[in-house]
């Protein structure tokens, strides 16, 4: 392991390993990753769009789609067949089952793109996050009273993360723009309020 992820897990130092994040580098094989490529680079992504302005990572959204331009949740193109076994893994990773993680989303940063502090939408429960041909660092921060407890988890090409409990509602993650593309692909599950948004 690199000696940053044992800093965060090291039982020493319990506080700088936020409850309910989960790393595992070599998820997928070097030619599972190249052919994953492949089958992304058939796919339309989009710039991010915010209340009108365009982000610079690219995105497309399977299963459904939270447009953060117009607030809505709707249903989207289903997963496409080469990104399930992938999403087979992500739920074993997270101990889920397959069909829990209704969302793909698939982003891809270009040099000099990134994404801010955010937590993600409420409507969603688990994020399990696999990263594709480049590495890149989830940065952490948790508000404090002053300022903020930080850290942060290096992702290899092929890793897979899991952000659920204590980490996904009370933290908020971030990617620093970095110089080389990076792919990544989110599955989520949906909480209780986005179960109760699609039953409507
Ligand atoms: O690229 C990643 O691994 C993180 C993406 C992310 O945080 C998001 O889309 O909410
Ligand atoms: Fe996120």
């Amino acid at each position: 392991m690199p000696a940053a992820i044992t800093d965060l897990f090291d039982n020493a130092s319990p506080a700088i390993g936020p409850p309910g994040l989960a790393y595992a580098p070599d998820i997928i094989t070097a030619a599972e990753e190249q052919a994953l490529l492949a089958g992304l680079a058939g796919i339309e992504v989009t710039p991010f769009r915010f209340q009108g302005w365009l982000g610079k990572r690219l995105t497309a959204s399977f299963g459904w789609r939270y447009d953060f331009d117009t607030a809505r949740f709707d249903p989207a193109d289903p997963i496409p067949d080469f990104l399930l076994p992938l999403r087979e893994k992500a739920a074993g990773f997270a101990g889920l089952y397959r069909d829990d993680l209704v969302q793909a989303l698939v982003v891809r940063y270009d040099p000099g793109a990134g994404i801010g502090w955010h937590r993600d939408r409420p409507l969603f429960e688990h994020v399990v996050g696999i990263s594709l041909e480049a590495p890149a660092t989830l940065r952490l921060r948790r508000r404090r009273e002053r300022g903020f407890d930080r850290t942060a988890l290096p992702l290899a090409p092929r890793s897979i993360y899991h952000l659920s409990g204590e980490v996904r509602h009370g933290w908020e993650h971030s990617i620093a723009a970095m110089a080389v593309r990076r792919w990544s692909v989110t599955f989520r599950s949906l909480s209780e309020k986005g179960l109760a948004a699609v039953a409507r």
